[in-house]
């Protein structure tokens, strides 16, 4: 028999049930039985959905409050001195608390502390918590809150397989911090813990323990190759059986590595890398189960179950039942339910398949594979099939006007007229901005009234008059707040947006949105991704009338603001039936069209955000400059029909962005504002090496704490970056948009950066009159 299983589910819950709970108890207005209580309920629900889909196994230890990443932490008892709790560890109870104190610097118990760092989990929308290791630390069992999740799943009758990330990506997610030292010299340290855990998940009588190691789908040096061994070889026993996790890619030269393992079962992904199913059939080891990730885990379409048998047929009748089958990976990275979706038109929703569904097609299939196929599953493959030839050939995707446009254009519309220099000249002339200009990201908080009054316009309580009424008055508000703050170029402060991708994705043709599609991003919070379908265009301006609005208020320059064509892709739902490029270049081009005509409309500066560039990059290096070829080139395609005098944007933040400056320079943005403040204004040694010829605004604060900032310390760092850039092409901004943050927080913060600014200015007025003096 054909075992079917999953490696995660979403935790979040149908309604992100776990969000609200989550925030309710972290502002006081719910106990921590309650939220435990809700938990326990979705956890339990989820297991239910899971044996009700058919799967043989439930996944249990995919569930977490944060992060499934700082669950390990915890676990291994790594938490950082700063939070004060030696005594939790020592007694192996590490507090709810405690993990949310590590993960937002604050709960309702303990004192507050610096935050651990947050940051992008492969290559997802995903944020983990970073494990942050030194050189003398030690790790212990600290928590029981995997074998408690165990022992309810076994009460409620499941049979669980236990899920957790593996030693050896733990370590490689993990940052080194105090003195110098490899990280990989803990590893004997964290497999005596694991091995423990291994142990006792053993006496519950578990007798599956999946351990997620993506990092076998990365370029790892030798010893990180060689650690896999250590690490597998340590942890094999006789009582626990070790399904080794792999997904988000190949293989490739780790495949050696990872089926010598002494492991009981690999799971590698089909979906992303299909092409290393044969290869790894035949190098498994005899008795070892196979575990394929044939439907895909990171998106939303629906599966040809009937291609997937005819290629997996061959492989069964190889394995038999070693071989097992599941999503390629956790279905964390895809809504819930497509069934919720009760205004998504019938079509459309045919084609897709969200979590719950995924569950039925993986089941499906393992039948079909068995040839014990019920009614219902002949019926699943039959709509699927109708489905999918209905996607292929419908009318709704392709729009021959798209390709033509695409067809027409050369390398002459991804350039400037002009080079920088020369565009420099004719922006200061228009602009007319002083020495070291202030600006802002883009977004102003996203209050709890502007929120209310989006919900009950799309519920229609709201027309659609009083609703723009209501977001001009708050654009009015930001500006006047800019305007009395003394910030040189003003933004209108993004409160239309909902999102800075979905907004657009409402807005273009070839995109479709969802009601419920809610998927996790860090912590509590969500992102509804939406999907593109079919070819992209614009039917009409987007962001005009409140830019063009926003301006009128003003004699101030106003920045027109837009989601670039790299990160709308990277956030969104991607169709499969053509290249990620095309659909890129497509998305670029109808963003052309709002760059020119925010042009028109006299925006003399326009921002196009690009934070998931480097986000999107392959997780092969291999594969890096194939990518950044056409993402450089799809960023170009829209930002470059504007004239010299218009001054063109573009921001990140919260990646690393080292090894791709030469691409940043490339993108040839006549601005460039950038998430520096927690490096220490070290990222720019970068740009100085490589002598970025553009400007460069440095974040000088930190959006995401709501400490206020220091005049001085905001003044030094810029002085730092003054050491490396000359102060001429240097701006003065936060590291990013502001719309998590509350007014109260925002306007002292600003005050103080404005200030900076002037100190600045001042100084170095100063320092030209003594030259002039000394001459
Ligand atoms: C910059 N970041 C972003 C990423 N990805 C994106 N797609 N967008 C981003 O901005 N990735 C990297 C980072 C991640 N950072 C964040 C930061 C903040 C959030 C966040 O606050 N998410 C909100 C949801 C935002 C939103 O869409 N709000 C809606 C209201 C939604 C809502 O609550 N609706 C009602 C129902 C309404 C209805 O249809 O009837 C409800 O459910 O009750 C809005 O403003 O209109 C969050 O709360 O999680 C995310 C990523
Ligand atoms: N313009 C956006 C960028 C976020 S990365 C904002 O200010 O929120
Ligand atoms: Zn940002």
């Amino acid at each position: 028999m054909t075992v079917s299983h999953i490696l995660g589910y979403p935790r979040i819950g149908a309604q992100r049930e776990l969000k609200k709970a989550t925030e309710a108890y972290w502002k006081g207005d719910l106990d921590r039985a309650t939220l435990e209580q809700t938990a326990k309920t979705l956890r339990a629900d989820h297991w239910q959905a899971q044996q009700d889909a058919g799967l043989d196994l439930v996944s249990v230890g995919d569930f977490a409050f944060y992060d499934q990443v700082l669950n390990v932490s915890v676990l291994l008892g790594a938490v950082p001195e700063r939070f004060n709790a030696a005594a939790e560890v020592d007694q192996g109870d590490v507090a709810l608390d405690t993990a949310f104190r590590m993960a937002r610097g604050r709960a309702p118990s303990g004192e507050p502390a610096a935050a651990c760092e947050m940051t992008k989990y492969f290559d997802t929308n995903y944020h983990y918590l970073v494990p942050e290791l030194h050189a003398e630390q030690t790790f212990t069992l600290a928590s029981t809150r995997l074998f408690d999740e165990v022992a309810e799943a076994q009460a409620a009758g499941f049979t669980p397989k236990v899920a957790l990330t593996g030693p050896v990506t733990w370590l490689w997610l993990g940052k080194q911090k105090g003195a110098a030292f490899e990280r990989l010299d803990l590893l004997d340290r964290v497999l005596d813990v694991y091995a423990d855990v291994l142990t006792r998940l053993a006496e519950q009588g578990v007798e599956w323990v999946q351990l997620n190691e993506p990092a076998l789908v990365q370029d790892l040096p030798a010893e990180w190759q060689q650690a896999f061994e250590r690490a597998y070889n340590r942890l094999q026993s006789a009582s626990m059986k070790i399904l080794l996790a792999t997904y988000f890619g190949g293989l490739g030269d780790n495949l050696s590595v990872a089926t010598r393992l002494p492991v009981a079962g690999l799971h590698v992904d089909a979906v992303r890398a299909p092409e290393q199913l044969d290869s790894v059939v035949d190098r498994i080891g005899p008795h070892q189960v196979l575990s394929l990730g044939v439907i895909d885990g990171r998106n939303i379409w629906r599966a040809d179950l009937a291609a997937l048998r005819e290629r997996l047929m061959p492989l069964k009748v190889r394995l038999g039942s070693r071989l097992w089958l599941a999503p390629s990976c956790s279905l964390l990275h895809v809504p819930v339910d497509v069934n919720a979706e009760a205004d998504l038109d019938a079509e459309l929703k045919s084609w897709l398949a969200f979590a719950r569904q995924k569950l039925d097609e993986t089941v499906t299939l393992a039948r079909l594979l068995d040839q014990r196929a019920t009614n219902a599953d002949e019926q699943r493959l039959a709509d699927a099939t109708r489905a999918l030839d209905g996607r292929r050939d419908s009318a709704r995707i392709h729009q021959p006007a798209v390709a033509t446009r695409l067809a027409a254009t050369t390398a002459v519309d991804s350039q400037r007229a002009t080079l920088y220099a020369k565009r420099a000249q004719a922006q200061r002339q228009a602009l007319a901005l002083p020495l070291y200009p202030t600006t802002t990201i883009g977004s102003f908080p996203q209050t709890d009234d502007i929120r209310v009054a989006r919900r009950a316009h799309k519920s229609g309580e709201l027309g659609t008059e009083q609703y723009e009424m209501r977001m001009r008055e708050e654009i009015a508000y930001a500006v006047e707040r800019q305007e009395a703050l003394d910030i040189d170029m003003l933004v209108h402060g993004e409160a239309e947006r909902n999102d800075m991708v979905e907004y657009f994705g409402e807005q273009l043709d070839g995109f479709a949105f969802t009601r419920f599609g809610w998927v996790q991003s860090y912590g509590s919070r969500c992102v509804k991704p939406p999907v593109i379908f079919g070819d992209v265009t614009r039917p009409a301006p987007m962001t005009v009338r409140w830019s063009e609005y926003a301006q009128s208020l003003t004699q101030k320059p106003m920045k027109g603001m837009l989601t670039g064509p790299v990160t709308i892709l990277q956030w969104s739902f991607v169709r499969d039936d053509q290249p990620r490029e095309t659909t890129c270049r497509q998305i670029a081009l109808a963003l052309r069209d709002e760059v020119v005509d925010l042009e028109s409309a006299g925006i003399n500066a326009i921002q196009i955000d690009e934070p998931a560039l480097r986000e999107g990059l392959p997780l092969r290096q291999g594969e890096w400059q194939v990518y950044l070829n056409w993402a450089v080139e799809s960023f170009r395609l829209s930002a470059s029909g504007v004239t010299d005098a218009t001054q063109i944007h573009t921001h990140m933040c919260y990646s690393e962005f080292n090894d791709i400056i030469g691409s940043i320079a490339a993108l040839d943005a006549d601005v460039i504002t950038i998430e520096t403040s927690r490096s220490d204004m070290e990222l720019l040694n970068a740009f100085k090496d490589f002598d970025y010829p553009n400007e460069i605004g440095p974040g000088v604060y930190d959006i995401h704490t709501p400490n206020l900032p220091d005049v001085d310390w905001m003044v030094s760092l810029m002085e730092k970056a003054a050491e490396r850039i000359p102060a001429e092409r240097l701006w003065v901004n936060p590291d990013c948009g502001l719309k998590t943050r509350r007014w109260e927080e925002v306007e002292p913060a600003l005050a103080n950066m404005v200030e900076a600014a002037k100190t600045l200015r001042a100084r170095q007025a100063a320092s030209q009159a003594e030259d002039t003096a000394s001459v």
